[in-house]
């Protein structure tokens, strides 16, 4: 991580902000709350503070603000958060898939490049959940928030 060219904008610049990605977590969990395979993890609905932890998540990763590792806890709470869940493949994958069709809810931009950042990242948290949530799982509890970058497709600059 952190392979970018100086001089790029970061993922969180690109996506519009912290207001743009506020609005992806809430078309996110705006879908999760009436999918048959993820709404019986959240029994009482998706409240204010979970949407507004994983919004901080998501700023802190797509490089804006370090909120989530300042004030909430960092990557060890967010594993906690997971532990024991037992997330499937068939959750994960549409997890995955959710959040590729909330970017498209919330009007993000839709650049190949921005696109496919976002999902790569996507898949690599989702993958780690579903292992991490195992019973029994032996992960590592303690590592830094990814920052994400742009990857082998920054944005074209013809
Ligand atoms: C890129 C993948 C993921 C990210 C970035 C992510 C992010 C987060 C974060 C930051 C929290 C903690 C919020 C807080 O601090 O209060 C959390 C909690 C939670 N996540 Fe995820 N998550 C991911 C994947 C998943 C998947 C695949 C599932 C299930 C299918 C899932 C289900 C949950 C649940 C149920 C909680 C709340 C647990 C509780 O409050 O006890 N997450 N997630």
């Amino acid at each position: 991580m952190g392979v970018d060219e100086p001089g790029l904008p970061t993922l969180h610049a690109w996506a519009g902000g912290d207001a743009a990605v506020r609005a992806l977590i809430d078309a996110f969990y705006d879908r999760v709350e009436g999918d048959a395979l993820l709404a019986g993890f959240f029994p009482s609905g998706v409240d204010e503070r979970h949407r507004a932890h994983v919004a901080a998540w998501w700023c802190e990763v797509l490089g804006g603000a370090t909120s989530y590792t300042d004030d909430l806890g960092g990557y060890p709470a967010m594993f906690d958060h997971h532990r024991g869940l037992a997330i499937t493949p068939e959750q994960r994958h549409r997890f995955a898939a959710t959040m590729s069709l909330a970017a498209d809810d919330a009007g993000l931009p839709d650049d190949p490049e921005f696109r496919a950042a976002i999902v790569g990242y996507v898949e690599w948290g989702t993958r780690l959940a579903q292992q991490n949530s195992q019973p029994g799982a032996t992960p590592v509890e303690d590592a830094p928030v990814p920052r994400w970058g742009w990857g082998v497709a920054p944005p074209w600059r013809g």
